[in-house]
């Protein structure tokens, strides 16, 4: 079998780990420091809080949304519901205007 070649990494907290590795979670919202994926990507998943690998996705979208613009597509597709969405991001990146949304597939 050939091996994976990387595009780049990009980290997850644990806690949405299962929703990635189910399908249930196809989405990640991010702030600009992390806007520079782009499509065709082939990127190593690991954990935000130990470095443990544990899939290998492929960007599949990109694209600037805006906070204001969240809706209940986006939250089914990060598997929560709206308010739990804006918690999160809010809670991640505080106050924050402009996201970049990620759509991937599992590899
Ligand atoms: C771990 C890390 O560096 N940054 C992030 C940022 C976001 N997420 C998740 C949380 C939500 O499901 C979406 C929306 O931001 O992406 C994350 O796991 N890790």
């Amino acid at each position: 079998m050939t091996p994976l070649t990387y595009d780049g990494k990009i980290t997850f907290f644990e806690r949405f780990e299962a929703d990635i590795l189910s399908g249930a979670k196809t989405i990640t919202l991010r702030d600009e420091s992390e806007s520079h994926f782009r499509v065709g990507d082939r990127l190593s998943v690991s954990t935000f809080e130990t470095g443990r690998h544990f899939c290998d996705i492929q960007v599949v979208r990109v694209e600037e949304l805006a906070f204001e613009a969240l809706n209940s597509r986006h939250a089914v597709q990060e598997n929560m519901t709206l308010e739990q969405l804006k918690a999160v991001i809010t809670e991640i990146y505080g106050e924050i205007d402009t996201l970049y949304l990620i759509e991937y597939r599992l590899l």
